[in-house]
């Protein structure tokens, strides 16, 4: 199974739990989306190119119709057993729902929680932001996890000494140290985010240099995660030792590891990804060892996110029990 369909079905059972299937079909719908919109931006940069009634702005307008049509039928068949007196579900639009109808006006229009259009938005979202990025940090484990076999190995016999053959617990998932360390290191090589954006809502002095409000800043991830000064020499290379005590000691400035952004709009669902990426890593590692096909070609690209240009060909060899 390719990492974008495990992570696509973890985020549906999470986000749609019972609507899973109608869940899924959403992201496969999606996943075709990111597709032709990589497609439209790395051909060509117009403004407002994206509403041309281009071939593929016209699929992009209908698939974005398709999605909404469908989870407006999802939230009203959830809100509907809601008020019929089923509790609500304990996954992402149960709770989006329930934080809705505790603060709604005597027409049943919400005041202080969402609408039905920001309840859709946030899903969309949640699927946006939290799937095809994890989906991304696999898939680079296990290239660079190929290439360096010993902390294959290393990564294995902490899974196996922890869990042996068996099903994963939730408190020895927490006690991974290596899985973890190698975790940081591949974030910080292959961020899948390369950057994110600020916006000034002030008059501000950075560096000597005052800005005034409304002044956009890009925060080059990728760039400082392979800063010399910062890392040391050996930057460039897999090295999940340096983490060995922890984020904060693994460079000279303990703020330059920041792969799920900073600040209060700091990614939301980090320790969710870092959960789902262990718990599939380890899964693996109990049952396969894997190498790289000979057809890879090592190409990291940035378009939206830094993923493997020519894809991730990998052959997986059944450990025997
Ligand atoms: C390896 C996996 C992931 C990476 C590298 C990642 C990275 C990021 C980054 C860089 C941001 C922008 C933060 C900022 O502006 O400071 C972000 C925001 C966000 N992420 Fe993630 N993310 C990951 C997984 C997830 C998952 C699994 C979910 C949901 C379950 C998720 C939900 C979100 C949401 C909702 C936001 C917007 C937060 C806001 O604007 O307040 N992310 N993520």
């Amino acid at each position: 199974m390719p990492p974008r369909c495990l992570t696509g079905d973890v985020i549906s059972q999470t986000a749609f739990g019972s609507s899973y299937l109608e869940g899924r079909r959403i992201f496969q719908l999606q996943t075709e989306q990111i597709g032709r919109f990589m497609a439209a931006v790395s051909k060509i940069m117009i403004p407002g190119y994206m509403s041309f009634p281009t071939k593929n702005n016209r699929r992009m307008h209908q698939i974005n119709n398709e999605i909404e049509s469908i989870l407006r039928g999802i939230i009203a068949k959830r809100m509907q057993a809601i008020q019929e007196g089923e509790s609500t579900k304990d996954d992402l639009l149960g709770l989006l729902l329930e934080s809705n109808m505790t603060d709604t006006d005597e027409n049943g229009q919400s005041t202080l929680g969402m609408s039905a259009d920001e309840v859709m938005e946030e899903c969309k979202l949640f699927y946006f932001a939290g799937m095809e990025t994890t989906s991304i940090l696999l898939t680079w484990t296990m290239i660079v996890l190929s290439m360096h076999p010993e902390w294959q190995d290393r990564a294995r016999e902490e899974v196996l000494g922890l869990f042996g053959k068996h099903k994963l617990g939730y408190e020895g998932v927490n006690r991974l140290k290596i899985v973890t360390m190698i975790l940081y290191e591949v974030l910080r090589l292959y961020p899948p985010a390369t950057a994110f954006t600020r916006k000034t809502y002030k008059k501000i002095e950075i560096g000597g240099i005052t800005y005034p409000a409304g002044v956009m800043f890009e925060m080059p991830v990728l760039y400082i995660h392979h800063d010399t000064d910062i890392w040391g020499e050996d930057v460039h290379q897999f090295n999940p030792d340096r983490f060995a005590e922890g984020i904060s000691k693994a460079s000279k400035d303990p703020g330059a590891f920041f792969p799920f952004g900073w600040g209060p709009r700091i990614c939301i669902g980090q320790n969710f990804a870092l959960l789902e990426a262990k718990m599939a890593l380890c899964m693996i590692l109990q049952r396969f060892e894997f190498e790289l096909a000979p057809s890879y070609t090592h190409t990291p690209h940035s378009v939206m996110m830094l993923r493997p240009m020519h894809g991730a060909p990998i052959r997986l060899h059944t450990i025997s029990s």
